[in-house]
């Protein structure tokens, strides 16, 4: 398939168990999808992690983006969507390690997951979401499709690292990978763009966020988490009514 650009688009299939981890995802979190915001802030402090801790043996990899932090803007596209963008500036993924991350399940002990997920209660279930590292499918909690953007570090077997765009839909059991159209805009990380549900419009609110923030991952992030809100001035929209009442 071609987009508008003429950007080659690869189609994958997601393996038949991806999908199916998916949905007990969303089922058992239903209740508590608040939890999609702890999850990706978790996955984005393990990419700061992981480059903080390659840094260490191979500077290269801290060029395109010095400072390791985290980023958050909420807000409402021209259509009308809410939008979420959770961006980290940790190691970044190749196009194969976003197909291979993402699109499958290479994660050993899923079938354990299974097991165990599909017989203990929803709480339980929560924690091992986490604990199996399954925390990014909760994005289809509130968001009916999911971009994820990265760019990897550059580093002696990637001296040019290309920006490329993992998307899926909620209901799609197939995800799509594709250059970047806008480039490698992000010096170095993932950039993952929700595009909320019309029922999640309630996460564009800033204080929402920020209570979000401050109640699951303020003090477990290594890294400065920083949210940006528009700000719109509240210009009265028509004259002053008590003045017009008769
Ligand atoms: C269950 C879906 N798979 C993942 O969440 C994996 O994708 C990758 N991932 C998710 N968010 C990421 C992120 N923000 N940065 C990097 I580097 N890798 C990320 C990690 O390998 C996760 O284990």
């Amino acid at each position: 398939a071609q987009d508008s650009a003429g950007v080659p688009k690869e189609k994958h299939d997601y393996q038949s168990d991806v999908a199916r981890l998916r949905k007990i995802v969303i089922n058992s979190l239903y209740s508590h999808r608040d939890v999609f915001l702890r999850e990706l802030i978790s996955n984005a402090n393990d990419a700061l992690e992981k480059l903080r801790l390659t840094s260490l043996t191979d500077k290269e990899v801290l060029s395109g983006a010095e400072d390791l932090n985290v980023t958050i803007k909420a807000y409402t596209d021209e259509d009308g969507n809410g939008r979420i963008i959770i961006r980290d500036t940790g190691i970044g993924m190749t196009p194969e390690e976003l197909t291979a991350n993402l699109g499958t399940l290479a994660k050993s002990g899923t079938t354990e997951f299974l097991a165990r997920a599909e017989s203990t209660d929803t709480t339980g279930t929560g924690n091992l979401i986490g604990a199996f590292g399954l925390g990014f499918y909760s994005s289809f909690l509130v968001a009916n499709r999911v971009y994820v953007a990265s760019l990897a570090a550059k580093s002696a077997h990637n001296p040019e690292p290309v920006q490329y765009v993992f998307s899926s839909g909620a209901d799609e059991s197939s995800f799509e990978i594709y250059s970047d159209p806008r480039g490698s805009t992000l010096g170095r990380g993932t950039e993952i763009t929700l595009v909320l549900k019309p029922d999640a419009v309630e996460y564009t609110n800033p204080h929402k966020i920020t209570e979000l923030v401050d109640k699951h991952s303020s003090f477990s992030s290594a890294f400065p988490i920083y949210l940006y809100t528009q700000r719109t001035e509240q210009v009265p929209i028509d004259e002053d009514r008590s003045s017009s009442e008769d």
